[in-house]
Parts: structure tokens; C-alpha cells; sequence
């Protein structure tokens, strides 16, 4: 279970000041995907971010399974699974030894780290390139390994930035069927896009986010009676308010 509340965040440069995120609160619950839908430079990955305690908010206040991310960001990091926007895997590795680097970090024993990274090498059909040397992998390769490492210890909250990014159809539909599994487990599944479709397809609850605000939230069907309009991407287009912007 996850909260965010006012989130904000800006940037400052010598162009002066970017405000990434301006006010961003949602609940991502339990047993639901959550999709936090977004055309770039929405502030998604500056919101994950914070999330994910890579960087702390200007203001606001997020809590993952009622820890509050700021009193104890250790707690809080042993809950998440991530899957950062830089997949960021150590090339000199194997994929399993990237997954096996990462269940040490936790303090997982060798035995039940075998065990999981044999188990999600099935789920994401990573047999024939789980000994190999991650240098060279192609991108669908490089985000499974990083999937699988994001999971080895078992978190109960799971984030990932535009995990389908580069992927072909049968690996995405692969995914998919995997974050319903984690769902369906009853663990709390959050990951942003910026394809209506994309979000459609899998989410419970979608999070439309614009100029680093939430423009709209709910469940498709939800987000197309608000609009009424009945196509998904003509849904997307007016709640993130893009019909100005060129196509
Ligand atoms: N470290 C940073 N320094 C300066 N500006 C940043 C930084 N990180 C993000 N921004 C700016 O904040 C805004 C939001 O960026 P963010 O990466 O959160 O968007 P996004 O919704 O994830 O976009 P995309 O779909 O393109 O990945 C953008 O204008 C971006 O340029």
C-alpha cells in the first residue's frame, strides 16, 4: 500500500527553475496495478523517484505500508521492488549474478536466492541468457535482468518505470501476465507509461498526471464516463490536456 500526498519538486538550473511535480497525491492499493499515465516531461519519473527514495520531495509526504518514507527510508526500501528508468544492470555480470548481487544486498542466503532467481527466470523465459554476460544484451534482455533483480527479495510493493519501454509483443504480453501474477498475490503493483493502451490493458486504477499535476484518476471505464468520450486515446488526449499540442 502506498501514499503519496502534495508532492512537490523543482529543478533549478541556469535556465532558470523547472517544476517537475506540483501537488502529485494518489493511493495505489493492495491487489491493484496502478498506472501512472503521462506524456513526457510529465514529472512520472521525478514522482517515482521520490517514491522510491531516490530523492525527497520539497514538500508532501509519502508512506509505503504506513512507513513513512522520510522517518525511515530503510524500512521503507526493504518493501519495494524497483525498476529504476536507467535499468542500470552491471555489464561485467551475468544476469544471474546481477539478480544474485542484489539478493546479497538484502541479506538473502545463497540457497533461497538460487531459489527465486530460478524461480522468475521461468516467469520471464530468461533461460538462455541467464549465465551470459549482461554486455551486449539486447534491450528486452537488460530489463527482464533488471525486473528479476528489482523482485529477488520478494518485496510486496513493486515499482517500475515504463517497464514495457523497447519491448516486443510477446515480451510485453509476457510482462504483463507476470504484474497480474504479482497483483493477483495481493502485492501493490505501481508503473507509469505514456500509452493509454499500455495502461488500459493491465491497470486497475489509472493516475493521469500532466504538468506535474494529477489531471484525473481512475479506472478506464471510469476515465472514459468523465470525458464521454469512448476511445482511450482521445480520453487520454483531453485529460492530460493535450488537444493543443501538435500530433
Ligand atoms: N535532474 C533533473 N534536473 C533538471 N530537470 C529535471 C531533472 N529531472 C527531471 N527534470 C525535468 O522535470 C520534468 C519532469 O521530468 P520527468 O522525467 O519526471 O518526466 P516523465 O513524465 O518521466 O517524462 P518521460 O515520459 O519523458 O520519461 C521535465 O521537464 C524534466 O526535464
Amino acid at each position: 500500500m502506498i501514499l503519496l500526498e502534495n508532492l512537490h519538486k523543482s529543478f533549478r538550473g541556469k535556465a532558470g527553475t523547472v517544476h517537475a511535480v506540483k501537488g502529485v497525491g494518489f493511493e495505489a492499493r493492495d491487489g491493484e496495478i496502478t498506472g501512472l499515465l503521462g506524456p513526457n516531461g510529465a514529472g512520472k519519473t521525478t514522482t517515482l523517484r521520490m517514491l522510491y527514495t531516490l530523492m525527497a520531495p520539497e514538500q508532501g509526504r509519502i508512506e509505503v505500508d504506513g512507513i513513512d518514507v522520510a522517518r525511515d527510508p530503510a524500512a521503507v526500501r526493504r518493501r519495494l521492488g524497483v525498476l529504476p528508468d536507467a535499468r542500470g544492470i552491471y555489464k561485467r555480470l551475468t544476469a544471474r549474478e546481477n539478480i544474485a548481487y542484489f539478493g546479497r544486498l538484502h541479506g538473502l542466503d545463497e540457497a533461497t536466492i538460487r531459489a527465486r532467481t530460478e524461480a522468475m527466470a521461468k516467469t520471464l523465459a530468461m533461460d538462455d541468457f541467464l549465465d551470459r554476460r549482461t554486455e551486449g544484451f539486447s534491450q528486452g534482455q537488460r530489463t527482464k535482468t533488471a525486473i528479476a533483480r528489482a523482485l529477488v527479495h520478494d518485496p510486496r510493493n513493486v515499482i517500475l518505470d515504463e517497464p514495457t519501454n523497447g519491448l516486443d509483443v510477446m515480451t510485453t504480453r509476457g510482462l504483463r501476465g507476470f504484474l497480474r501474477e504479482l497483483r493477483d498475490e495481493g502485492r501493490c503493483v505501481v508503473f507509469s507509461s505514456h500509452i493509454m493502451q499500455e495502461v488500459a490493458a493491465l491497470c486497475d486504477r489509472i493516475v493521469v498526471i500532466a504538468h506535474g499535476e494529477v489531471r484525473a484518476i481512475g479506472t478506464p471505464d471510469e476515465l472514459r464516463a468523465m470525458t464521454g468520450l469512448p476511445d482511450l486515446e482521445d480520453v487520454f488526449v483531453r485529460l492530460a490536456g493535450l488537444e493543443g499540442d501538435a500530433a
